[in-house]
């Protein structure tokens, strides 16, 4: 990642060479209308995600977080300023960009093998390649055995990472993940966070992450971004130089702590603080 002001903690930097750019944002701004009046929910923001980089967005609720996913997705025009995905402006979604929601989007009445299968039979891929990638990324979430179950006989858990292997299906260039376990318990939150950080370690897509919880963005990510309230721009980008694989204990450990209260005391200084949530308000 390149910006204007990365900040690093005092911690240990490994030395990696320079990566292409997967996401480049710059200028963006966004106001929307709403009965004559108008919104301006993105002021200015400018990042450059590199490739396999992991990348957390946080800030204060209603500061533009979704806003942004949604325009880098394709899925809400941007006012002004560019947005590209390996080289591309981003116009409609496309599937190159994978995005997964806080609530599961899977079909009730289609079985998982069905649900994880649908995207690629709307694109008329070959029988025999869905069977295999189908295959493939419900062995990767750990579902296989659950194919023929239908979402109903799964628990919330579980179809999350259902709607993760029908995102990773089609092997989309970036995922756009928008507080996909904020739904979620916190013991089964953890658990998807342990096995988000393995399989992004395996397919190394580069990812954008919006989150409210401050632990899930130090845990997960190779930099956090810090908004403002809205209307947003950056407030800071934080290199997060932890050693990976990480195991769930890195949260006992003093850098852990340090890079989180860092975070949480940038948060405070916005306004709507107390908006955001997740364990990290327990300070
Ligand atoms: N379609 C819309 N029309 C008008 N205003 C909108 C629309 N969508 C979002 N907004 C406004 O834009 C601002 C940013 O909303 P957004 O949902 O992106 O924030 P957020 O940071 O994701 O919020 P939260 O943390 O609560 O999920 C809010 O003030 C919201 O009311």
């Amino acid at each position: 990642m390149s910006f204007g002001a990365v900040m690093t903690r005092d911690v240990p930097v490994n030395k990696v060479e320079p990566k292409e750019s997967a996401i480049k944002i710059s200028n963006l701004r966004k106001v929307f209308e709403r009965k004559g009046e108008e919104i301006e929910a993105i002021k200015g923001i400018d990042l450059d995600i590199k490739e396999g980089e992991f990348v957390s967005i946080v800030g204060p609720s209603g500061c533009g977080k979704s806003t942004f996913l949604h325009i880098v997705g394709g899925f809400i025009e941007r006012t002004s300023g560019v947005v590209s995905v390996r080289g591309e402006e981003v116009g409609k979604p496309a599937p190159d960009r994978g995005m997964m929601f806080q609530e599961s989007t899977l079909f009730p009445w289609r079985k998982v093998y069905d649900n994880v299968a649908w995207g690629l039979e709307v694109q008329k891929f070959p029988k025999v390649e869905i069977k295999e990638r189908v295959e493939y990324f419900l062995k990767l979430v750990g579902l296989w055995e659950f194919k023929d179950n239908l979402p109903s006989e799964l628990s919330g858990g579980m179809r999350q990472r259902v709607s993760l292997a029908r995102v990773l299906a089609f092997d989309p260039k970036v995922l756009l993940m928008d507080e996909p376990f904020g739904a979620l318990d916190s013991q089964t939150r953890e658990t998807m966070q342990v096995e988000l950080q393995r399989i992004w370690s395996e397919s190394k897509k580069s990812v954008i992450f919006v989150t409210h919880d401050i632990e899930e963005a130090v845990y997960l990510s190779d930099y956090v971004v810090i908004l403002t309230k809205r209307p947003s721009v950056v407030k800071e980008i934080l290199k997060i130089d932890l050693p990976r694989p990480r195991d769930v204990s890195i949260r006992k450990s003093y850098e852990f702590i340090d890079y989180r209260n860092h975070i949480w005391d940038l948060l405070h200084e916005e306004e709507n603080v107390k908006s955001i949530g997740g364990r990290s308000n327990a300070k």
